[in-house]
C-alpha cells in the first residue's frame, strides 16, 4: 500500500559516458529541489531506459509515481523528432537514450494524465513531443537575444536572474504570481521554441519574444519553462513558487487518482 503523505516524483535522467561505462544521472540541483517544499517527496530517478521496458513495468513504474519532472540538460535533444537534420554548428552533445527514453516516458505519463514539470531541455522535448519546432542556435536568429550564459562566470551568475519574461493574462504562471506582469528569470540554453507543439498555451515569454512557458489545458498539469527553477529555490521566491505549484499539483493528483 502506498504511503498517503509521502509523494514519489519520477525525474528522468540522462545516459552519460563516464571513462569506458555509461550511468544514468540525474542533477543533484533537480533532486535537492523536490524537497524545498511544503510536502514529503521522495525523488525517483527514472533510467534512460523507459522504452526499453515491456509495458507491464513501465505502467509499475509510473503507478508508484505521482508526478515527473523533467530536467535541463547540456545534450540537446536530435533534430530528426522535429523532423530536420542535423545542421553545421549543432555542436552540442546528443544523447539518444534520453530522447527515446522520454518519448516512451511521454506516451504513458500522458496517458494516466501524470502531472508534469518540465525544465529547459524538459521543455524544449515537450513542446517537440507535441509537433512544435526549435530553433538550433538562437544566437544566430535575427532579433532574438543571447539566451546562452556566460561559461567563465561563477556559477551564482551563470544561474543568476538574467532577463525578465511576461507572464500571459490569465495563465497558470500569472494566478501564482498574482499582481506582478513579469518575473526575472535565469537564462542557460542555445535552442528554444521555433513553434509551439498543439495544444499548449503560451505562458511567458522573453523580451525578445521567444515563448519561455506553456502549459496544457487538456492535461491535469502540465508546464514546461525554458529557465531553471530548480536553482535555489530557497535565495529566489520564484523559483520556490513553481516547485510548490508543481509538487501540490502532484499531491492532489495523487488524493484524486486511485
Ligand atoms: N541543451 C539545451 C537545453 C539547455 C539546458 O537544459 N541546459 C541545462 C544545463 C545543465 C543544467 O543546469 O542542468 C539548449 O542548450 O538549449
Amino acid at each position: 500500500m502506498r504511503n498517503a503523505s509521502t509523494l514519489f516524483i519520477g525525474v528522468c535522467a540522462d545516459m552519460i559516458q563516464r571513462g569506458p561505462h555509461a550511468y544514468h544521472q540525474a542533477g543533484d540541483k533537480y533532486i535537492r529541489a523536490l524537497l524545498q517544499g511544503s510536502h514529503a517527496v521522495v525523488p525517483m530517478i527514472i533510467p534512460a531506459l523507459f522504452h526499453q521496458l515491456p509495458e507491464v513495468s513501465q505502467t509499475a513504474l509510473l503507478s508508484g509515481l505521482d508526478g515527473i519532472l523533467l530536467t535541463g540538460s547540456y545534450s540537446n535533444l536530435h533534430p530528426s523528432y522535429y523532423r530536420e537534420s542535423e545542421q553545421e554548428g549543432d555542436d552540442a552533445e546528443r544523447d539518444p537514450h534520453r530522447d527515446a527514453s522520454n518519448w516512451a516516458l511521454f506516451d504513458k505519463a500522458l496517458a494516466l494524465d501524470m502531472p508534469i514539470l518540465g525544465i529547459c531541455r524538459g521543455f524544449q522535448e515537450l513542446n517537440v513531443y507535441f509537433g512544435g519546432t526549435l530553433h538550433h542556435r538562437l544566437h544566430e536568429v535575427a532579433g532574438l537575444l543571447e539566451h546562452r550564459e556566460d561559461k567563465s562566470a561563477e556559477l551564482d551568475i551563470q544561474y543568476g536572474p538574467a532577463h525578465p519574461v511576461s507572464l500571459s493574462q490569465g495563465g497558470l504562471l500569472a494566478d501564482w504570481f498574482e499582481h506582478q506582469h513579469s518575473i526575472e528569470v535565469n537564462s542557460i540554453h542555445m535552442q528554444g521554441v521555433k513553434s509551439l507543439g498543439q495544444g499548449l498555451t503560451v505562458e511567458a515569454t522573453a523580451p525578445d519574444g521567444l515563448i519561455e512557458a506553456f502549459s496544457r489545458s487538456a492535461s491535469r498539469f502540465l508546464l514546461a519553462v525554458q529557465w531553471h527553477p530548480e536553482w535555489m529555490p530557497h535565495q529566489y521566491p520564484q523559483n520556490a513558487r513553481i516547485l510548490q505549484g508543481f509538487i501540490d499539483a502532484c499531491y492532489q493528483s495523487k488524493r484524486i487518482l486511485p
